[in-house]
């Protein structure tokens, strides 16, 4: 379970008594995160039991936190449903507990679809929900860098390559030097704020409807044809690991009916796909060769960390490369 930082009653009634939202009656580690410690936190108010969850940020530091905060207060003032953190009794938002950035939101009802069987409808969804995120996003002043952008992609891949065996260093090298080449020649792509991460179990869907958006800790300021690209890499998938040409053709429909898509994104779109398999290649396979290597010593003695299998990703990439069909209408 990918519950790092242990915590007890003790701990967490602590950190409740900064706030006003009541009694902490139950506690529950959340088994599924993979980055972060997660715990469901149920509190009663005057009787009324609500449902919280608290985050502890492994890794991502203090300073880089208001962005997210900022950001899901802008989406949630914009009526998209996203959990923006709750505020302490002086207005503050993020918290310090066991030496780690710490949040409070608000928890969703809803499930995670089923990886092996998301329909149509769950895709059209989800493609009219990006394209709103994007659009909310147009105005805003906000601005974060990409941390898995193409400079660190640059830098991963160099330090990875050496690390593998001959086939995959040459693959690696070889496709990223293609990618990176061909995306000289994009240099009008709209950007905006992106999620960076949208896949099927950061969303939640209640009585058949997306009820939230969650975990926006990739969010940050690149392509938008892009962020549709990883979206379409998870959630329009054969069992081979082909794009699924009628559930990608619904998600995309449906983002173009919110935001029309230029003329260089439609020719950009099957090398998005190729730069979106590669980034989740390597940060894959980063966990995979370095898994100790953000961690300190006691963390890892609590550790049994999800693994997510790199090669999923390579495969998809050797896909995208030879997929000509792939078009944006
Ligand atoms: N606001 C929320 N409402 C409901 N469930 C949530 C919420 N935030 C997190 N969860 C649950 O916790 C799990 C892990 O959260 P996530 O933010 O994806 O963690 P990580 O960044 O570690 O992957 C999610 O898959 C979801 O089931
Ligand atoms: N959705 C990702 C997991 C989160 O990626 P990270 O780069 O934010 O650690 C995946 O399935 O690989």
């Amino acid at each position: 379970m990918s519950v790092y930082t242990h915590l007890t009653q003790q701990d967490i009634e602590q950190l409740l008594t900064r706030y006003d939202l009541g009694d902490l009656t139950s506690f529950k580690g959340i088994e599924s995160g993979v980055e972060n410690t997660n715990y469901f936190l149920d509190i009663d108010k005057k009787g009324h039991l609500q449902r919280y969850v608290l985050t502890l940020f492994e890794y991502l530091p203090a300073d880089t936190l208001p962005f997210f905060i900022n950001y899901t207060d802008e989406l949630k003032s914009s009526g998209l449903p996203v959990p923006n953190p709750v505020r302490d009794k002086n207005g503050i938002a993020l918290q310090s507990l066991k030496d780690k950035p710490t949040l409070i939101v608000q928890c969703f009802a809803g499930q995670h679809p089923d990886a092996r069987n998301l329909s149509l409808d769950q895709c059209q969804q989800i493609g009219t929900m990006l394209a709103k995120i994007h659009i909310a996003g147009q105005g805003s002043a906000l601005y974060q860098e990409n941390q898995r952008g193409l400079s660190w992609l640059d830098d991963q891949q160099k330090r990875l390559s050496p690390l593998l065996d001959q086939d995959d260093a040459s693959f690696m090298t070889e496709h990223w030097k293609n990618i990176s080449n061909a995306i000289k020649a994009f240099d009008k792509l709209p950007k905006g704020l992106i999620h960076g991460d949208l896949f099927h179990n950061n969303v939640l869907f209640d009585q058949g409807k997306i009820s939230a958006v969650i975990d926006f800790y990739q969010a940050c300021n690149d392509w938008l044809i892009y962020d549709l690209a990883v979206t379409v890499n998870d959630w329009c998938l054969t069992n081979k690991l082909e794009l699924d040409n009628q559930r990608s053709q619904a998600l995309t429909e449906a983002y173009a009916q919110v935001r029309t898509f230029t003329e260089e994104e439609k020719k950009a779109w099957p090398l998005m796909l190729q730069l979106a398999a590669f980034r989740f290649w390597i940060s894959r396979l980063i966990t995979f060769v370095y898994p100790e290597s953000q961690m300190d010593q006691e963390h890892q003695a609590n550790l049994v960390r999800h693994f997510l299998d790199p090669n999923e990703f390579k495969e998809m990439l050797r896909l995208r490369t030879n997929d000509f069909a792939s078009k944006l209408q």
